[in-house]
């Protein structure tokens, strides 16, 4: 079974300590979060488990075969329009162009893009349209493991909303492993089945939480119930400094 195993980890800038001893373990098929508040060093943890950054002290081992990314911003190539931006990765995997172009409006047609908008090039794209061709471009290649860097943070509650539901249902059809960051705990409580609450200076992880429900079946009514209960989680209020003063 593909895992991602993380033990003992610490992580400085200069004489900054950011991480201080993270362990946990991802399994095949599990969404996990980290959630956590800003500057508490989500980012650093994401970029040292998807070897964008290197482990100095501790380990990280990863077992999964292949991985994709989806960051706040789109980071889409401006010379290329939504079709040739998704599929990207497909060409550097050598799959051959027809295929690759197929492949890409399917999946572009999932996330919510149009026929009109294939030829499009990202200047002429709305930040949510940008969005779905980042999260097409991530998942036609049916990543192992996908790393979402808070990947609905600039976008409204409808479009988030509307894009979270486009993601749960491909986690329902193919069992994708997710690790997520985000400082949005109903954004958490609604796609993971498990999170870990990451307190800052030094980012250390200080609680974990289940949820058990399957994502298909998570309603708002129990979205809004269980983001109640854990904001009244001694952890979360000193975590998120949300005490009244
Ligand atoms: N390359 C770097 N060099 C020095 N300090 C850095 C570097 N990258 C991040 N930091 C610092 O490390 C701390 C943690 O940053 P990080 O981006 O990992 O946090 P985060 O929890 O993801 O925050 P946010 O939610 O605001 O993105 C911050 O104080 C940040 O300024």
């Amino acid at each position: 079974m593909e895992r991602l195993v993380v033990e003992s980890l610490n992580h400085s800038y200069g004489f900054t300590e950011i991480l201080k001893d993270i362990n946990f373990e991802l399994n095949q098929g599990e969404v996990l979060s980290i959630v956590g508040p800003s500057g508490g060093g989500k980012t650093t943890l994401l970029h040292l488990c998807a070897g964008l950054l290197d482990v100095e002290e501790g380990e990280i081992k990863n077992s999964f075969q292949s991985s994709a990314f989806t960051f706040q911003e789109p980071r889409l190539l401006p010379w290329k329009n939504v079709i040739d931006n998704i599929a990207l990765g497909l060409l550097a995997k050598g799959e051959d162009k027809n295929e690759a172009l197929e492949k890409s409006q399917q999946i572009a047609i999932q996330f919510g893009l149009e026929k009109k908008d294939f030829q499009k090039f990202p200047k002429d794209l709305s930040g949510g349209m940008k969005q779905r061709v980042s999260f097409s471009r991530a998942l036609v290649i049916k990543p192992s493991l996908l790393f979402l860097d808070e990947p609905f943070s600039a976008l409204d509650i409808g479009l988030k909303q509307e894009l979270q539901s486009h993601l749960i249902e491909l986690i329902h059809q193919q069992a994708l492993t997710i690790l997520f960051i985000t400082h949005d705990l109903m954004e958490a409580i609604r796609l993971s089945d498990r999170i870990l609450l990451l307190k800052a200076e030094p980012g250390r992880i200080v609680k974990h939480f289940k949820y058990e429900l399957p994502q298909m079946q998570r309603d708002n009514e129990y979205i809004y119930k269980e983001s109640a209960k854990i904001l009244l989680d001694k952890e979360i209020i000193e975590t998120f400094e949300l005490e009244f003063k």
